[in-house]
């Protein structure tokens, strides 16, 4: 299917001691932004080697655009923790360099361009006597910016980043997804990013023990507390409507499909007037909780 960017078929990753990647089968769709979760040693940084073709499947299958990944992929770009950058040149040097190992002659203008959507002053000052953020701006820029890709792997990208340096990342990850572009996220401080994310993949050891869309998760319980003498009244309509609801002594969940405002609308037309109510925000977090089990490396 040509929207399909990523498939993998009971993909296993087995080490001597160890299956770091159990049993996957997934499609990620063109246009995504998937949040990557799980406990240390999940087996989310040997996903995203088997994605790009750093390791091979001991079973099963993946497919990258439509071919098995065996590194080099001119469509993909991978931002690990450790992409390397030649600290005695300059991130204007350092980004030329990205343009002529891709085979591209580099443009002045062009790397102007990018130093300044990274906020990186172009300057003599060389990398080695970078911050911590500024390498990770520009080891971002060499991923994404300096070439024509399609898809990204962004292992850890908020290590180093300050909080205008997460706000950054974020508008550029939405923009990348406004452009079709595919994201795989995997942090440690995902929940920083869960308002850019599409979708999301738990891992726990190895499996991935839950997945959805974002928006299937987000919001979508309404406490709503009645007076008592309300409670029939309410139900009786609620019941009648097909909604699904629990009752905890004066609250009640009910579960909304869509906008709660027209739920509370119809319910103070109908005459039950609702003392309080809130929507349930709290989604990934929970669901980390419930499905991101144990660490892998605890044995
Ligand atoms: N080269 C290797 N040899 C042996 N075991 C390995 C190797 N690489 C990873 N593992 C093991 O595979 C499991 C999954 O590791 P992986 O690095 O994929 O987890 P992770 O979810 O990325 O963890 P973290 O959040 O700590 O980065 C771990 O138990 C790890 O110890």
């Amino acid at each position: 299917m040509d929207n399909v960017v990523i498939e993998t078929n009971a993909l296993t990753k087995a080490y001597k001691n160890t299956i770091a990647i159990n049993n996957i089968s997934l499609s990620v769709t063109r246009g995504t932004v998937v949040g990557l979760l799980g406990k240390n040693g999940a087996g989310k940084t040997t996903l995203n080697k088997l994605i790009t073709g750093l390791i091979f499947p001991t079973h099963g299958s993946i497919k990258v655009f439509d071919t098995i990944p065996k590194g080099g992929e001119k469509r993909l770009g991978f931002l690990s923790e450790n992409i390397a950058l030649y600290p005695n040149l300059t991130a204007r040097e350092n980004l030329e360099i990205v343009f002529l190992q891709e085979g591209v002659l580099p443009k002045r203008e062009q790397i102007s361009q990018i130093l300044k959507t990274v906020s990186i002053k172009d300057t003599k000052k060389k990398v080695r006597d970078f911050s911590l953020g500024m390498k990770r701006r520009l080891q971002i820029a060499m991923t994404v910016l300096a070439n024509e890709r399609e898809l990204f792997i962004f292992d850890e990208p908020t290590n180093g980043l300050d909080v205008d340096g997460v706000f950054w990342l974020k508008e550029l990850i939405n923009n990348l997804k406004y452009q079709g572009k595919t994201i795989l996220l995997s942090s440690h401080s995902i929940l920083e990013l869960e308002d850019i994310l599409t979708d999301y993949l738990i891992f726990n050891k190895g499996r991935i023990s839950d997945k959805g869309r974002l928006d299937k998760i987000n919001g979508k319980v309404l406490h709503i507390e009645i007076l008592a003498n309300d409670i029939d009244r309410a139900r009786a309509f609620l019941e009648k409507n097909g909604f699904l609801f629990r009752v905890d002594g004066s609250t009640m969940s009910i579960t909304i499909q869509d906008n709660y405002k027209s739920l509370l609308k119809v319910l103070y037309e109908e005459g039950i007037f609702p003392i309080s109510y809130y929507i349930n925000k709290k989604s990934l977090v929970d669901k980390f909780h419930q499905f991101a089990g144990d660490n892998n490396d605890d044995k």
